[in-house]
């Protein structure tokens, strides 16, 4: 068997070798011609999986170690009965450990206090219900807008978009990247919604470029009408760097990327083609990951949580990163330096701080000192 691998996987080398050939290449120079004998590509975001790469391969399976799958042309494999699959959840532990660090950030950097206040969530999957458990621990009331889940679920838990515009002091997208349908996804947050936002309110966007609309988002920036964190964004790697600036906190589309996200993205992928092949890695897991989840003494009080949650996971130093060498926005995370899920830490101390570190994470170790 031969497999054409994005050589950015961490963890990967090695697990196949005994069953596959395999080929490490980088994703974005993936060709037509390597893929001329490929029975498997194991793929990321940047590799372009269409007619073009793959008209001449007898590929059998494509597995994206993501749980965005907006880079394959689905419909072409289809026609093709070429078989793919993509690793859903896999990362939803490091998205909400960017969020609650963004909200430890935001409440000390920004005066942001989240006890009432009112967090929108766009998009309810595998991150949004994590990140929904965050902002519920931390004090806020959160709205739900999920079409196609209040489509099967029924309407009484989540709200329409409008209602989460107008009433959140915070709004949170969590949607896939959709070209076209019934819910479309491209350019969601255009010129008219943005406008319907409450004065002074912060959106933040880790889902996917081409979501929000930038030029028009650029409007309300100037004088702060909204606060913008962007992780994702249109034409990456080379992003408008005007509107980087312009934004309370940026980053280099790196909320999944922790040691989990990725860990788990991998072993995901190896066993999707153990499972296809019937090979002997149907429990596969990536092991020796580089960083053990530490322990974290919690004080009392506020800013003890906020620094506990630094501790594990400081996102400014990803905002500096991108903000002084934007340059480099794939060579950086290419070479990531991540950090645990904060649901591998171990936290240790104030009882009223490790019931709400509890409630962020329930899979944390909580050790209560009183
Ligand atoms: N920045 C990163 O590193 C990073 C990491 C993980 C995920 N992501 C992205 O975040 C997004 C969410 O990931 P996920 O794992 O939760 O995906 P998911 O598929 O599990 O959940 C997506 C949710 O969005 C809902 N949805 C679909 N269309 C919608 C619409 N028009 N309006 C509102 N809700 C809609 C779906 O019903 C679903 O509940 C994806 O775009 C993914 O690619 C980015
Ligand atoms: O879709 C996903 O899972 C995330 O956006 C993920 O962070 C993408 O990572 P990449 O494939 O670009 O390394």
């Amino acid at each position: 068997m031969k497999i054409v691998a994005d050589d950015r996987i961490p963890y990967l080398q090695g697990a196949l070798e005994e069953f596959a050939e395999v080929n490490y290449i980088a994703g974005a120079k993936i060709s037509a011609e390597d893929m001329r004998d490929a029975d498997v590509l194991i793929t990321r975001t940047r590799t372009t999986v269409n007619r073009e790469l793959l008209q001449n391969s007898p590929i059998k399976l494509v597995v994206t170690a993501t749980i965005g799958h907006d880079h394959i042309d689905k419909e072409y494999l289809s026609e093709r009965g070429i078989v793919w699959k993509n690793c859903p959840g896999c990362n939803s532990g490091s998205v909400a450990t960017y969020l609650s660090a963004l909200l430890a950030h935001m409440m000390q950097g920004h005066n942001f206090e989240t006890k009432g206040k009112t967090f929108g969530l766009i998009g309810c999957g595998n991150v949004g219900k994590r990140v929904k458990r965050v902002a519920e621990a931390m004090g806020m009331k959160v709205l739900v807008n999920d079409p196609p889940r209040a489509e099967r679920e029924g309407s009484d838990l989540f709200s329409d978009l409008d209602t989460v515009l107008k009433q959140s002091d915070i709004i949170s997208i969590h949607v896939p990247f959709y070209k076209q349908g019934q819910f479309k996804t491209l350019d969601l947050m255009d010129d008219d919604k943005l406008s319907k936002m409450k004065k002074g309110s912060w959106l933040v966007n880790s889902s996917r470029g081409g979501i929000i609309v930038e030029k028009d988002l650029k409007k309300y920036l100037v004088d702060s009408t909204i606060n913008a964190v962007l992780d994702v964004w249109d034409n990456e790697p080379k992003i408008d760097l005007e509107l980087m600036k312009m934004c309370k906190l940026v980053s280099s589309h790196i909320a999944g990327y922790s040691v989990d996200g990725k860990a788990n993205g991998t072993s995901m992928s190896v066993r999707h083609i153990a499972e296809f092949f019937d090979l002997d890695l149907k429990s596969w897991r990536a092991s020796n990951l580089p960083l053990e989840g530490k322990k974290i003494q919690v004080k009392a009080g506020r800013e003890a949580l906020i620094e506990a949650i630094k501790e594990a996971y400081d996102i400014m130093e990803d905002d500096e990163k991108l903000r002084f060498t934007p340059e480099n926005f794939e060579i950086n995370r290419g070479q990531y330096q991540a950090h645990r899920d904060m649901a591998n830490y171990e936290f240790i101390g104030d009882q009223e701080n490790c019931k709400i570190l509890k409630a962020m994470m329930p899979e944390a170790v909580i050790k209560n000192e009183s």
